[in-house]
């Protein structure tokens, strides 16, 4: 199976680096527009298999399409991260002309391949993707749910002092510091809701600590996280190769799910061969809905950004 990679920065080197550590493809292309930057990324990775012990093969090329042929799945992370004080949203400018650009020329070589896209707004860029291409909805998935509902586990972890594979819970809604809806009703540990360890005061503190999480790092490291973003697409691109059917939260084309149409945002969905093959519309409480129906404006205004962007 072969991935692909599009941005060979800190998000796409990692998720190369997940990958071919825990053997999800036997094949991984790194490309990015920086002459050389790719192919030694590629390169160190490889020269970790011997300790590691992995076979993957990993390739770097600079903006050479024709070796992303045939791609079963194309990991999009081409395109500037935000820096402190700024909000995903800010970046559509810069990045949604890469984005096009993109996906254009992999679909030259891999007009099969199923996309998942990570450049930020990430919604936007989905849905960008989407209209752009014409590709059908189940081969077009956003990622940044599982990254989310991922920091939402951790700070439920924290918060009720317990490992955090211990923990469910699901982020739904936009990808956004104020667009995501973190289930704190849904959430459980090991089956039991967190609401029985932990009180309302502090499930709205780790909610509110969840949809500032990637803010959060920013502010830490200067750019926007890389360690979990990579190993979640790593997930996301398992799930897909390996046909695992998993529960996950992506940013897909909604027509008619959670009452709303023409935008692509985060929602549950069964993840396998064929991309995004279900989309669960699961019930929520009204205070859940009115969250969603905001979130699902916001996404939509920053998609109609895009016709003046692109025109
Ligand atoms: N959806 C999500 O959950 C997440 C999204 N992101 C987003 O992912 C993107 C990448 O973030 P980082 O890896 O931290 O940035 P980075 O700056 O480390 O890497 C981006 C790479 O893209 C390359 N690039 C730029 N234009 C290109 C083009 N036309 N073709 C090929 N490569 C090109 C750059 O040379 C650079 O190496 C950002 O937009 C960031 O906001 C980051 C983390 C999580
Ligand atoms: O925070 C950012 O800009 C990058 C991102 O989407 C995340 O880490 O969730």
């Amino acid at each position: 199976m072969k991935v692909t990679i599009v941005g060979a920065g800190n998000v796409g080197a990692t998720c190369a680096d997940v990958i071919s550590y825990r053997g999800i493809a036997s094949e991984v292309v790194l490309l990015d527009i920086k002459e050389g930057f790719a192919e030694g990324k590629a390169l160190d990775i490889m020269q970790c298999a011997t300790d590691t012990g992995f076979n993957t093969r990993v390739i770097g090329v600079t903006n050479d399409y024709s070796k992303t042929a045939n791609s079963d799945v194309v990991v999009v992370t081409s395109g500037i991260p935000r820096k402190p004080g700024m909000t995903r949203e800010e970046l559509i400018g810069i990045n949604a002309g890469i984005v096009k650009s993109v996906v254009e020329n992999i679909l030259k070589y891999s007009p099969e391949t199923i996309i998942v896209m990570v450049s930020n707004p990430m919604d936007t860029m989905t849905y960008l993707a989407l209209k752009s291409t014409g590709l059908p909805k189940n081969r077009i998935i956003g990622m940044g749910g599982i990254l989310d509902s991922s920091r939402f586990r951790t700070y439920l972890s924290l918060a009720l002092d317990k490992p955090a594979n211990d923990v469910s819970g699901m982020v739904i809604g936009g990808h956004g510091d104020t667009t995501m809806i973190p289930l704190t009703r849904l959430a459980s540990y090991n089956g039991i809701p967190v609401s029985q360890f932990l009180s309302e005061e502090v499930l709205q503190k780790v909610a509110a600590d969840t949809m500032v999480g990637g803010a959060t790092l920013t502010g830490l490291l200067g750019t926007s996280a890389w360690y979990a973003p990579g190993a979640s697409v790593a997930f996301l691109v398992d799930s897909i190769l390996n046909d695992q059917k998993r529960m996950i939260a992506c940013s897909v084309y909604v027509e008619g799910e959670y009452g709303q149409n023409d935008i692509c945002i985060g929602v549950p969905c069964i993840i396998g061969k064929n991309g995004v093959e279900e989309i669960l519309d699961i019930q929520l409480n009204d205070n859940e809905k009115a969250l969603f129906a905001k979130s699902a404006d916001a996404v939509r205004a920053m998609n109609d950004a895009l016709k003046t962007i692109l025109a």
